[in-house]
């Protein structure tokens, strides 16, 4: 369904300042059906990259196949097959609800009743409301429901739950898997990386306009070394565990007594710790387990913490 080859796309004029390439060879495919994620800091490249695939500019040099179509040069073919959610919408606020996306339908090839379109998203009873009236969360509802009104077959959503409380978020989520049931192809940039988790197939992370990892989130969580954390039992210190190389440890790190492990095999560090702790009749109290999440593989590739904006990781814990 849409199908990205060495993708690039300078801002000014060619020749000048290489700092202004947003997007340097970006290739990628998604297939009919799926839901792919674009993650990145703030800059990376996401939005620059994805209105090159609703063919709002034409990129600098590769190649970008929408439904078989460059959606620039041929947007007559594309533009009625796609939805597009914008991060800003930028509608008349004067104009109401109903009316806005009235307009809206007037634009849309085959367009779905409107009234259907604002339920799909929860604003059913909002129609007659103003759209300036529209909180900030209503009006990324309302671009969704604009976005959905011409039944896309690829839709575009560039930070959808941005501002949306955590209840409205889920129901966002819930109308993208129903969405993806029906066949239809997502592609998704956004911040929340348990958003990302909980909807996308796969999943690309850019750095400075380029995808610096892609693939399922398993696997791009699985690259990721797992930790173990324990207390070490009173009188007891890391040099009496078993040889942590053996164990499958890649690192590891004591504080005041609590020791962290690092291992690409969870399983069989966790194995030997425990067999050891059995063997020696010791508790290890506050043992905690876990694989790493696609949060901490983020911060591993797209930048170190600082890099990362406040409120990047809101979405999680919720
Ligand atoms: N119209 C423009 N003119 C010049 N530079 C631009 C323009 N739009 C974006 N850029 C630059 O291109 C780079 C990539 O921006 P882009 O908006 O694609 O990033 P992003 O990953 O979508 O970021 P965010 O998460 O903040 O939305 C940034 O350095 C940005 O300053």
């Amino acid at each position: 369904m849409i199908e990205v080859s060495q993708l690039r796309r300078r801002y000014g004029r060619p020749g000048e300042d290489k700092g202004c390439e947003a997007v340097r060879g970006v290739s990628f495919t998604v297939r009919r059906g799926e839901v792919f994620a674009l993650l990145g800091t703030n800059g990376a490249g996401k939005t620059s990259t994805v209105e090159l695939l609703e063919g709002l500019a034409r990129p600098t040099g590769g190649e970008v196949r929408v439904l078989g179509h460059d959606p620039y040069a041929q947007r007559r073919l594309v533009r009625p097959r796609i939805g597009v959610m914008l991060q800003e919408g930028g509608f008349p606020s004067e104009l109401g609800v109903t009316e806005t996306a009235t307009m809206w339908a007037g634009c849309t090839t085959g367009a779905r009743p409107v009234a259907e379109a604002l339920a799909l998203v929860g604003l059913g009873g909002r129609g007659g409301v103003r759209v300036k009236q529209l909180s900030g969360g209503e009006r990324r509802r309302l671009d969704l429901a604009l976005a959905l009104l011409g039944r896309p077959e690829v839709l575009f959503l560039d930070e959808p739950t941005t501002g949306l409380d955590p209840e409205a978020r889920r129901t966002t989520w819930e109308l993208v898997r129903r969405l993806r049931e029906e066949g239809t192809t997502v592609l998704l940039t956004t911040h929340y990386l348990e958003e990302a988790e909980a909807l996308a197939d796969r999943v690309a992370i850019m750095r400075e306009g380029r995808i610096v990892t892609a693939g399922t989130p398993a696997q791009v969580i699985g690259a990721h070394p797992a930790r173990i954390r324990f207390a070490m039992p009173a009188g007891w210190f890391v040099g009496d565990l078993p040889p942590l190389a053996e164990l499958g440890v890649l690192r590891h790190e004591e504080n005041d007594g609590r020791v962290e492990l690092q291992t690409s095999e969870l399983q069989r560090t966790l194995t030997g710790l425990l067999l050891w702790a059995r063997d020696k009749d010791l508790e290890l109290e506050g043992l905690d387990a876990r694989t790493a999440s696609l949060e901490e593989a983020f911060l591993a590739i797209a930048g170190v913490p600082g890099d990362v904006p406040a409120g990047v990781f809101a979405g999680r814990g919720e």
